[in-house]
């Protein structure tokens, strides 16, 4: 069983996949590639990414790579809890510039998909968050690319209630959206 949910920008998609739950705990298979292509997801899945943060508030994002290792992303959570964002930065798009948020959690075993086009990031809701997420191209340091996580902009609600986000260097000195050319145009990616 594969459940699969648009989110308010549609291209962005929840995930769940079927839990199978006893005395000892659980089982899922938490990818299953012909399962995904019945669903119309033929994303060619090619390296998969785990980061741990250790305290609440910190922010990773947003973040993409340049053609040509662009990269869609599936992301779910193993341990703790995060609110998961894209932007839209797809030239041309109705929603360029919007945002749209998921609350991952080990709790909700969800996942959420963000496809080529989008920024990605997420600020950790709990403390020894563990985040384990499939990517459909590899890392490249020359094509990484940064937007503000603070941009005002593109305003996201990022949920800090007054803490200091904790940040890596690269993303304290992210340039703001309008600042970069997005390589991305919508019409090419729809
Ligand atoms: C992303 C990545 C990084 N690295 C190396 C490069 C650095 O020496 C170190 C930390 O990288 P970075 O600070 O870019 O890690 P995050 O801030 O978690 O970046 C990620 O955060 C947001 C949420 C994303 O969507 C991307 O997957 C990715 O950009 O790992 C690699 O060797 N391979 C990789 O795929």
């Amino acid at each position: 069983m594969l459940e699969v949910k648009k989110l308010a920008i549609a291209d962005v998609l929840e995930i769940r996949t079927r839990r199978f739950g006893d005395d000892r705990g659980f089982f899922s298979e938490t990818f299953q590639r012909d399962r995904f292509i019945q669903q119309g997801i033929t994303i060619d899945w090619m390296q998969d990414n785990q980061s741990y943060s250790a305290e609440v508030g910190t922010l990773r994002g947003l973040h993409y790579q340049d053609p040509p290792f662009a990269q869609d992303k599936l992301v779910r959570v193993l341990r703790g809890r995060i609110l998961d964002v894209a932007v839209d930065i797809r030239n041309g798009s109705p929603t360029f510039g919007q945002w749209v948020s998921l609350e991952l959690s080990a709790a909700d075993f969800n996942q959420i998909l963000v496809p080529i086009g989008f920024a990605h990031g997420f600020v950790t809701l709990e403390p020894d968050t563990e985040v384990l997420y499939k990517v459909s191209a590899p890392y490249s340091g020359e094509h990484d690319r940064s937007i503000r996580f603070d941009d005002a902009d593109i305003g996201v609600d990022w949920p800090l209630n007054g803490r200091t986000p904790v940040l890596s260097a690269k993303d304290t000195n992210a340039p703001r959206l309008a600042e970069i050319t997005s390589p991305f145009n919508f019409e090419s990616l729809a």
